[in-house]
């Protein structure tokens, strides 16, 4: 069984769909870190991060390995362990161009549609392009400010720039990050973590 959980930047889709998970008793399975080790890798190697044949090339040579568990990921190239370079500012700043590359995206789906079910996978396309037959879907939305304020607390520029920021990636980022026809769509605004959590567990029992 795989239940997806996608949502814009900032909207809460790792902390909502870990506590899911841990509810579940299953691993959470985070998507973006691909994306993000992608960027990280072609960041530290000063590579045009516009280019997928030197991305590709780069990650076939150094292969990239996501763990998923129910209380956090991990992402692994060899024996470093990258996880805890990968939410940067100069991380978020990259990673949308690299998500817009056709061939990082293959890299990436491959990746998570060879894991073993069951799991909650959680992204921008889990429910429409990587899982589209998962049975339970959600989508997270807020407002560009309360994201901002959220993610105020763990990032040491201001809300304002945060924000605009924010805003920059959910532009960048609309191609693949249109809600699913059958996902619940929540507005996590009023809501605080526990009651995302708890609108889920309720629609899946
Ligand atoms: N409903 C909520 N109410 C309050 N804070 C939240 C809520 N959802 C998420 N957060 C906080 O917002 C920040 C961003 O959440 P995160 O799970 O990292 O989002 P995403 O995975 O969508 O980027 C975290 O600090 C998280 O604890
Ligand atoms: N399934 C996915 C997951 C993430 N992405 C892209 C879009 C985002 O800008 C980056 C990082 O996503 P991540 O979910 O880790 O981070 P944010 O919640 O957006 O801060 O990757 C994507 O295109 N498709």
């Amino acid at each position: 069984m795989i239940v997806t959980i996608d949502g814009v930047a900032a909207s809460g889709k790792s902390s909502v769909s870990s506590g899911v998970a841990q509810a579940l008793g299953v691993p959470y399975v985070s998507s973006g870190l691909l994306y993000r080790a992608a960027t990280l890798l072609g960041l530290e190697a000063d590579l045009d991060l516009r280019g997928a044949p030197g991305l590709l090339k780069l990650l076939g040579t150094h292969p990239v390995r996501l763990e998923p568990l129910a209380g956090g990921n991990r992402v692994w190239q060899g024996e470093r362990d990258l996880t805890d370079d990968l939410h940067s500012t100069r991380v978020d700043r990259g990673v949308s161009v690299v998500a817009a590359l056709p061939e990082v995206r293959e890299w990436v789906d491959a990746q998570l549609r060879a894991l073993p079910e069951p799991f909650v996978a959680e992204g921008r396309d889990m429910g429409t392009n990587v899982f589209p037959h998962a049975p339970h879907k959600f989508y997270l939305t807020a407002s560009a400010r309360i994201r901002a304020e959220r993610r105020a607390r763990e990032r040491p520029e201001d809300v304002p720039a945060i924000e605009a920021d924010l805003q920059r990636r959910d532009e960048l980022d609309t191609v693949q990050s249109a809600p699913a026809p059958d996902a619940l769509v929540i507005d996590t605004g009023p809501l605080d973590l526990q009651g995302v959590i708890d609108t889920i567990l309720t629609r899946l029992r």
